[in-house]
């Protein structure tokens, strides 16, 4: 039995709420405890409260912990990463120049570089490669205070590299302290063997690539995009993906507004991703069927483009979830802390709502705010120390990773 943490005289950002995603006023709920106390045994979340609560309830027991003093320090849940593209090959420092010179991120990808260049990055990487490129990966977000992880597969396009993806993340879901859920996304691009006939190429997915990678994924994603694939192509995927028991998300209005977001309304997608030109029919229908808005405004900011409409989005009822985007093309970072910072500079979002966007909402988006996304009794001992002294000046202090130390399932990983 690993000995039992009590972190005291921390200010304390439970993330306690309201439960199910939350808007509107509800996603400034930070269950804040001034001078908090938390204790984690077994791998748990044992107790919560003041410091003097605490003191009370385990007079006796302050001997068998180790006891960290974190006055004048901020205490939250372990971050949650809604949405990456984690599990790729390579890198594509080369187009980051192309694309500054003026060449956009579409017409990239339409003269086979973009997602088709990491495609054959990821064909041609074995799977131990693909592990070793993944794990640093992995270990950074955990050095930003991340401990779940949502990773798509997408960079194979074909089933033995979606598979190899997908075979990638599930061994790392259980060997790495990160906890990994996985996304099925054969639909991120259309592979030039089938370039003028998507068609048969949503059908070669339904038919051949869905019962296949159904049981190693949990939810089905598109990229339903003008020039990638069309609303009805992306709607059959993901009702096809459903019989599968795969639940959708959708890359949906990034670069041109496509009534990507009406598509998730109407498939009862959990979330729809990026949203940069989603309508204000696409925000109402969302606002209306409950979907998530997963928001990447650091997508946005690499591709020199206005960020969502988060601010608008959350006073119109939709609950807002944030994430890096981690991928090689439109977002290599894994820094959900400047993800945090750039949702209230870019998209008017209150430091409060920013953490719960990437703590509580983001378990939501990923169906983990069960046991992450928040510091309750009885769920994963999943903590950061940071060193700043308040939540304001966590997203005040931006493009600085402030963690101090990060428990996941009350062992210490960093720090
Ligand atoms: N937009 C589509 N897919 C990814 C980018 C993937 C890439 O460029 O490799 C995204 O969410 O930003
Ligand atoms: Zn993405």
């Amino acid at each position: 039995m690993t000995k039992s943490v009590w972190i005291k005289h921390a200010q304390l950002a439970t993330i306690k709420g309201q439960q199910g995603p939350r808007s509107k006023e509800a996603m400034s709920e930070l269950g804040l405890i001034e001078d908090g106390s938390v204790w984690l045994e077994d791998g748990k979340i044992a107790a919560v409260g003041t410091t003097a609560e605490l003191e009370k309830k385990f007079a006796d027991r302050s001997a068998d912990a180790e006891v960290i003093d974190a006055k004048g320090q901020l205490v939250t849940p372990g971050l949650v990463d809604p949405h990456t593209h984690v599990a790729y090959g390579g890198s594509r420092e080369g187009e980051f120049e192309k694309r500054l010179q003026g060449v956009s991120y579409m017409d990239i990808m339409n003269a086979g570089g973009g997602i088709h260049a990491t495609m054959r990055m990821t064909r041609e990487a074995t799977e131990e490669e693909l592990v070793e490129q993944t794990t640093k990966r992995l270990d950074s977000f955990l050095e930003h205070g991340v401990t779940t992880v949502e990773g798509k597969s997408g960079y194979g396009m074909n089933l033995e590299t979606e598979l190899k993806q997908l075979k990638v993340m599930k061994k790392l879901n259980a060997e790495h302290p990160i906890d990994l859920v996985s996304t099925f996304m054969g639909a991120h691009a259309v592979p030039s063997e089938y370039k003028g006939k998507e068609d048969d190429f949503v059908d070669y997915l339904i038919e051949t690539m869905l019962p296949e990678v159904a049981e190693l994924a949990e939810f089905n994603d598109v990229f339903c995009e003008k020039n990638v694939y069309t609303p009805e192509q992306s709607e059959r995927i993901l009702e096809a993906g459903k019989k599968h028991g795969l639940t959708p998300k959708i890359h949906a209005d990034e670069i041109v507004s496509y009534g990507g977001a009406e598509l998730a309304a109407k498939v009862g997608a959990i979330s729809a991703e990026h949203l940069l030109k989603a309508s204000d029919e696409g925000i109402e229908a969302m606002a209306d069927a409950g979907v998530i808005a997963c928001l990447l405004p650091a997508t946005a900011l690499y591709l020199r483009e206005e960020a969502a409409q988060g601010r608008k989005m959350i006073d119109s009822g939709v609950a807002v979830a944030i994430s890096t985007d981690c991928n090689p093309g439109s977002s290599p970072t894994v820094s959900m802390p400047l993800v945090m910072n750039l949702a209230c500079i870019s998209m008017r979002l209150t430091p409060a709502e920013a953490l719960v966007a990437a703590t509580y909402n983001a378990a939501c988006a990923i169906k983990r705010e069960d046991r992450a996304g928040s510091i309750e009794v009885g769920k994963k001992a999943d903590i950061v120390l940071w060193k700043v002294k308040s939540y304001q000046e966590l997203q005040y202090l931006f493009g600085v990773n402030h963690v101090e130390s990060v428990w996941k399932n009350g062992e210490k990983v960093v720090g």
